[in-house]
């Protein structure tokens, strides 16, 4: 689908959607106890749906209530999997953290699991848990181009030793499924571990569901077998990395306010707040809301590695700021949705922006007027809504190719850039 986005400045307030990491990681916790929970306030996405739809295939009840709240849901887990005499499809879509937070669980829940998937994540690798299952006996069957994935066997406690410069959600699957053997294992990374933040926010969820992981240093976690999971209520607080679109969106062109955020949250992302300041943005916390507003930017360097999610948004905040922004240690972000990296260059240089493109980073000179036009969201969700906020500065309409793909994450975004100014036409259907 192409959508054609105009607008002149952005001004409203935005009710965030639930965090997606932490919307995956209290479904998951909530279907290893034995007894009903309730996590509270999920936004439904295509992402959140793929865990559901694999965990009910792994035998969990889930069912839904609609909340006060537009667009959320309180989902009532009945937590236990169950082990079928027969193989069970499982279908993680495009979520490469459905597939690589629930994967260990599949073999943990002594079923033969067929995995499926889609799209980029046919391409997304799983060459630490293949190592890891050959080294520990689990029947590991794929194709060339990974799907179908079919799995089998039992996890050995012990010390498990992967990878840690592909993805961190190898280690967050792996510490949901260890606390549940009867002895205990330690898990360590032979390599500095990237996106280590989200291992964090894995332990910290964990700790919420009474489960405890020792995270020691240079990324070597020790994980206590014989623990159980505890049923509650849960409630899922807004996405930094949402809601980074709209606070970027505001020191570009206008004054926006995000609500549901958590201020002390442990999502990585919160460090668009900082990032934006050091940029000489705005952004600051007015009670529980954080406002961002009209600002004079400064190019400055980023380190992504850390919180690769806000690459995207950070290269189109580039286009507008005076001097050179680098993005730099982004080599992973080429095997994401897209090839990030790429696909942000090629857009941003079509619209008339000043990008270079190197190995590992992104060079992108500004402030420059953008011409607009139509440029290609590359199927990724996080780069159609980076272009999409770029519209007030697109001299000619700006239009991009598609624009359903943020049904990933955030399928009301078009809905939400309407109510703080954007005006939509659909271009055409495909
Ligand atoms: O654990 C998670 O919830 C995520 C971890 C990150 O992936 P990597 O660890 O592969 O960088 C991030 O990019 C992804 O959107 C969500
Ligand atoms: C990379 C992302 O998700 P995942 O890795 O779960 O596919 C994302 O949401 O940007």
């Amino acid at each position: 689908m192409k959508l054609q986005i105009m607008a002149a400045r952005w001004q409203g307030e935005i009710d965030v959607p639930s965090s997606k990491s932490m919307g995956h990681r209290h479904l998951i916790a909530a279907a290893l106890s034995r007894d009903t929970s309730y996590i509270k306030g999920i936004t439904p996405s295509d992402d959140i749906e793929a865990t559901i739809e694999v965990l009910r295939s792994l035998g969990v009840d889930i069912q839904r209530q609609a909340e006060v709240r537009p667009h959320r849901y309180t989902y009532l887990v009945q937590g236990g999997m169950q082990s079928y005499s027969h193989p069970i499809v499982c279908d993680a879509r495009e979520s490469a953290s459905t597939l690589r937070l629930l994967l260990p669980l599949a073999i943990y829940s002594d079923n033969k699991v067929l995995f499926t998937g889609r799209g980029r994540l046919t391409q997304r690798s799983l060459a630490p848990y293949q190592a890891l299952c050959m080294k520990q006996g689990i029947y590991w069957q794929q194709s060339e181009h990974t799907f179908p994935l079919t799995v089998q066997g039992h996890w050995t406690a012990g010390t498990m030793a992967l990878r840690g410069d592909i993805s961190s959600q190898f280690f967050s699957g792996l510490l949901f499924v260890l606390p549940l053997l009867k002895e205990s294992s330690t898990v360590i990374s032979t390599t500095p571990l990237e996106s280590a933040g989200y291992v964090n926010l894995t332990c910290a969820c964990l700790r919420e569901h009474g489960v405890a992981i020792q995270a020691k240093e240079n990324a070597v976690y020790f994980i206590r077998g014989g623990q159980t999971y505890r049923a509650g209520t849960y409630h899922v607080e807004g996405d930094y990395s949402q809601a980074a679109f709209w606070l970027a969106a505001g020191v570009l062109r206008g004054t926006l306010t995000c609500s549901g955020l958590n201020r002390n949250s442990l999502q990585g992302d919160r460090q668009i707040l900082a990032l934006l300041q050091q940029m000489g943005g705005h952004v600051g916390w007015e009670g529980d809301k954080l406002t961002a507003r009209q600002s004079n930017l400064q190019g400055i360097d980023i380190d992504v590695s850390s919180c690769p999610d806000l690459f995207p948004v950070l290269a189109a905040v580039g286009t507008q700021a005076t001097g050179v922004t680098r993005l730099y240690h982004a080599a992973r972000l080429r095997y994401k949705e897209s090839d990030r990296l790429h696909a942000m260059a090629t857009a941003l240089q079509t619209l008339g922006a000043t990008v270079t493109e190197r190995a590992d980073q992104l060079c992108i000179v500004g402030p420059t007027p953008l011409r607009g036009g139509t440029v290609s969201g590359s199927r990724d969700h996080r780069i159609v809504m980076a272009l999409a906020i770029l519209a007030p500065f697109c001299q000619h309409a700006l239009q991009i190719e598609d624009a359903q793909a943020v049904v990933k994450s955030y399928p009301c975004f078009w809905q939400d850039i309407q109510k703080v100014g954007g005006i939509l036409t659909q271009e055409e259907t495909i």
